[in-house]
């Protein structure tokens, strides 16, 4: 589903590249960790898979066809949904109308239909109470599942994270890492997550270590 073909990134000089000629595939239906060291590049290698960034060398594809080429906004639109670790959710809406929003905007097969977001963020565990009040009187966890939803009822079939689970205790990182897995193997997505966080890498289907400039696969499935 997406492949980096010979990507390379640097702030400054190219002889102080985060990384360079990485070609990688990843595939639908299996979820990804991406490891490394602080400061070694792994947000911003998230940022170019997600059409956030533009590379400074080599390409990204998405379905054999540069994201670039077809058109960044598009791809961040319509193919890519980003969990972060502070949520990033409308904070003067509900759960209801967070999900509501985001498949109005993505054009969602499923947008308009209240319903079908109610049962989704149900299945996270969200009482009726809770998927109606202002998400800021959530806990960080019932928000992170309310970011996970919103991938849930969106079409994106990329989905990536960024230390999703930064900000929760033992057992909500659990469930919040349970639940991506469920959407790389119920909805069939390509799940790529960048965490610090052995338990996590641990229970993805394939661990991905940035280090020393390039990227080794450690653990395939
Ligand atoms: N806009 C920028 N300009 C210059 N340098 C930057 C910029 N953004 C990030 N960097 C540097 O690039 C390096 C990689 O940053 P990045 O956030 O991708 O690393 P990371 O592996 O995700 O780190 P962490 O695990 O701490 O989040 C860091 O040394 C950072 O200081």
């Amino acid at each position: 589903m997406l492949e980096t073909k010979k990507l390379g990134y640097w702030y400054g000089h190219e002889d102080d590249a985060l990384f360079k000629n990485v070609t990688l595939s990843f595939d639908a239906g299996m979820s990804y960790a991406i490891v490394g060291q602080s400061g070694s590049g792994k947000t911003t290698f998230l940022a170019l898979i997600s059409g956030l960034d533009i590379p400074k060398a080599g390409v990204v594809e998405f379905n054999g066809q540069d994201i670039s080429t077809v058109g960044l906004t598009k791809y961040r639109r319509h193919d890519v949904a980003i969990v972060f670790q502070s949520y990033n959710l409308f904070n003067y809406m509900s759960a209801l109308e967070n999900l509501m929003v985001a498949m109005a905007i993505t054009g969602a097969q499923h947008k308009g239909d209240k319903e079908f977001a109610r049962q989704v963020l149900a299945k996270l565990g969200l009482t009726d109470e809770q998927m109606v009040k202002n998400v800021q009187k959530l806990s960080g966890g019932q928000q992170q599942r309310v970011a996970i939803a919103r991938t849930m009822c969106c079409d994106a079939p990329l989905v990536v994270a960024d230390e999703p689970t930064g900000n929760l205790d033992e057992r909500n990182t659990v469930e919040v890492i349970d639940l991506l897995q469920q959407i790389a193997h119920e909805q069939h997505k390509c799940v790529i997550i960048v965490t610090h966080e052995v338990e996590v890498a641990a229970r993805c289907d394939v661990t991905i270590r940035l280090a020393e400039r390039t990227f080794r696969v450690e653990q395939p499935a």
